[in-house]
C-alpha cells in the first residue's frame, strides 16, 4: 500500500517538555476518514504541525511522499472584505499556483458555496467558513487533508452538514480528523490513531479498537444526584453487583448483571434518572483506553 506518511520514533518537544513521545504510524493513501483522537493535550494538534514542518522532530524522522498535504485549522478566518471566490483566487496566488476559474467554480460547487457569488466572507455562518476552509484545502488538489476539529464551532444542522461534506471529500481522498466529538469519528471514520499524553495508543480499524476494549453489553444508570450516588453505589456493593462510575458521573453495570439489579430496583429506583441498555461504542472504549477500568483486563496493544 502507497504510504503518504511514515514516521518513526517521532519525539517532539517544547523546552524539557515532550508533547509527542516516540510515536510511530503511518497514514495509507486510500479514500476514507481517519480518525486522530486523545483527550486534551494528548498531542494531535502537535502531531499534525510536525507532519506539516511547522514543528521539528527533536528525535525520530517524518517521511513523506511527494505528494501535497492540506490543512483547515478549527474555525477558518479569511479577509471579511473578500467572496469566496476571490479567496480562492487569493489562495491559488499564495500557492503560486495558476488560478483556473473553471476549477474555483467547482470547489465552490463541491462545497456548497457556488449560490453566494457576491456575499462577502465577512457575513459567512461558522459553518460556511468551514466550507470555505474546506474549498482552499481542495483547491491544493491534496491527496491527504488534515481537519482539525471541523465541527466544534458548528450548531447541529451545521455540524450534519460539514460531516456530510467530510464524507463526499473522502470519497476521493484521505482525511483526517482531529475531533473530541467521537460520536461523529465513530459514525465517519473507518480507521483511528488515537493518542493520549503524546504516545500513541492505537493504530488501525475503528472496529478493532472498540472490539479491543473487550466491552460487555452494559445497564447505564443515571444519578439524580452526586449525594445519592453513594448511597446507589453502597447498594450495588453489598449486592454483589459489579459497577464502573463513567467519567461523566453516570455507573455501567455489566449485562450479566441486569437481573440481580432488577431485583434492588425498589431500591435505587428512586435514586435513579434514567436507565438504559448500552452497548459498545467508541466513546466508551475510549474512556476505557484512556482511564483503564478497575478490575477488567484491557489489551490496546
Ligand atoms: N508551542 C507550544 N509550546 C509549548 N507547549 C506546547 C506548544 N504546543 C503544544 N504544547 C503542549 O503540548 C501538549 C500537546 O498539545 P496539543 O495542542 O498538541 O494537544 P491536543 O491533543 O491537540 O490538545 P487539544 O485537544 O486540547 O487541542 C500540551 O501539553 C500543550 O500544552
Amino acid at each position: 500500500m502507497n504510504k503518504i506518511i511514515d514516521i518513526e520514533n517521532l519525539t517532539v518537544s517544547f523546552g524539557n517538555f515532550e508533547a509527542l513521545k516516540n510515536v510511530t504510524c503511518s497514514i495509507e493513501a486510500y479514500p476514507g476518514i481517519i480518525g486522530l483522537i486523545g483527550p486534551n493535550g494528548a498531542g494531535k494538534t502537535t502531531l499534525i504541525h510536525a507532519i506539516l514542518g511547522q514543528y521539528k522532530a527533536s528525535q525520530g524522522k517524518i517521511k513523506l511522499a511527494n505528494q501535497a498535504l492540506a490543512y483547515c485549522p478549527d474555525t477558518p478566518e479569511f479577509p471579511a472584505h473578500l467572496t469566496a471566490k476571490e479567496v480562492l483566487q487569493q489562495s491559488c496566488a499564495l500557492h503560486e499556483k495558476p488560478e483556473n476559474a473553471e476549477q474555483i467554480e467547482t470547489t465552490l460547487e463541491k462545497v456548497g458555496l457556488v449560490d453566494y457569488p457576491s456575499k462577502k466572507v465577512g457575513g459567512y455562518s461558522r459553518g460556511m467558513k468551514q466550507r470555505l476552509g474546506i474549498a482552499v484545502a481542495l483547491l491544493l488538489d491534496p491527496v491527504l487533508i488534515f481537519l482539525d476539529e471541523p465541527t466544534s464551532a458548528l450548531d447541529p444542522i451545521g455540524r450534519i452538514e460539514i460531516l456530510q461534506l467530510i464524507m463526499e471529500v473522502a470519497q476521493e481522498k484521505t482525511v483526517v480528523v482531529s475531533s473530541h466529538l467521537l460520536a461523529d469519528i465513530e459514525n465517519i471514520a473507518d480507521r483511528l490513531l488515537v493518542l493520549n499524553h503524546g504516545q500513541l495508543i492505537f493504530q488501525g480499524k475503528l472496529h478493532q479498537f472498540i472490539e479491543n476494549s473487550q466491552m460487555d453489553d452494559f445497564a447505564e444508570l443515571e444519578i439524580k444526584s452526586e449525594q445519592v450516588k453513594q448511597e446507589v453505589m453502597d447498594i450495588l456493593q453489598v449486592n454483589d453487583i459489579e459497577f464502573y462510575p463513567e467519567i461523566t458521573g453516570k455507573l455501567m453495570v455489566k449485562s450479566e448483571y441486569t437481573e440481580k439489579l432488577l431485583q434492588v430496583f425498589p431500591d435505587i429506583g428512586g435514586k435513579i434518572s434514567v436507565y438504559r441498555a448500552t452497548s459498545n461504542s467508541l466513546e466508551l472504549a475510549f474512556e476505557r483506553a484512556i482511564m483503564g477500568v478497575k478490575n477488567e483486563k484491557i489489551n490496546f496493544s
